[in-house]
């Protein structure tokens, strides 16, 4: 197997008395997308918030490259390559599509997010912004407004924010949240084009078992902030422990 993208290795954090994510070691591929489950209260979001920089792990590392990014910002993380689809948060509303995906690839080439004087590296980020337009199936609605986007459009923007920076480890959760059945194979169909890129790593926190199901190649369990099963879909889902700790309960209420 090819070497890992990105180590997990004794990762914690503890919230008061309470450890919420206890000692995870996990080591991720290119190549791979890893549907990470767990009950409620599992842990999931927390890992994702150590590993994206939103929290700081009391103890343990966070590897990529060789570099502990433990105690490095979410934005510093993103410059690394680690990249989280977050809802609205990198939106400029009162910009369109094709600006909002135009500043994006103008932060990922280096620009920063000023205003470009020069005429031919607008033409270049135009281009650019362009394809990832296309990519995501956004050119019909190029000169909307972001905020005037219906909610599974402006899902697919936030993906199309994502694959413009450019990171080699995408973090999507739950990333069809909220969405009708109409949006949500559009957006799954972007993170199945993500998925085939032999380069990129993918990690999903997902409690949809369809979902899990469509995307997996590997699942982790997290169960009371440990590392509970780690595998291939199959042999995870039908393990004992997994079944009676999560999925005993969990597909009937969520499949
Ligand atoms: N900032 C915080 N302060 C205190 N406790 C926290 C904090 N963030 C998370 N926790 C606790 O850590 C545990 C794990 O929460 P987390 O949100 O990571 O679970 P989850 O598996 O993502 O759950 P869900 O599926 O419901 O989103 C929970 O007991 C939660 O209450």
């Amino acid at each position: 197997m090819s070497e890992p993208s990105l180590v997990t290795r004794d990762l914690t954090i503890r919230f008061g008395g309470h450890v919420a994510v206890n000692q995870v070691s996990c080591a991720f591929h290119p190549g791979e997308l890893t549907v990470i489950v767990g009950p409620n209260g599992a842990g999931k979001t927390t890992y994702f918030n150590l590993i994206s920089g939103q929290l700081t792990a009391t103890s343990g590392q966070v590897l990529k490259g060789g570099q502990n990014l433990v105690g490095l910002s979410p934005s510093a993380r993103a410059r690394q390559g680690v990249g989280r689809a977050f809802q609205l948060t990198n939106l400029f509303p009162q910009l369109s599509v094709l600006e909002n995906i135009r500043l994006a690839v103008q932060a990922r080439s280096g620009h920063g997010w000023r205003l470009l004087r020069r005429a031919d590296s607008f033409t270049e980020l135009t281009r650019k912004a362009e394809h990832y337009l296309e990519a995501t199936r956004l050119s019909g609605v190029a000169h909307t407004t972001a905020a005037a986007l219906p909610h599974g459009d402006q899902r697919k923007l936030e993906v199309a924010l994502l694959m413009a920076m450019e990171p080699d480890i995408y973090m999507f959760d739950e990333p069809t949240a909220g969405m009708s059945l109409d949006h949500a194979p559009d957006v799954l169909d972007l993170i199945f084009q993500i998925k085939a890129d032999p380069t990129k790593t993918v990690l999903l926190v997902e409690h949809k078992m369809d979902v899990v199901r469509k995307l997996a190649d590997r699942i982790i369990v997290l169960h009371n902030g440990e590392l509970l099963a780690d595998g291939a879909p199959e042999e995870v889902m039908s393990s004992q422990i997994v079944r009676d700790v999560y999925l005993g309960t969990a597909t009937e209420e969520t499949a």
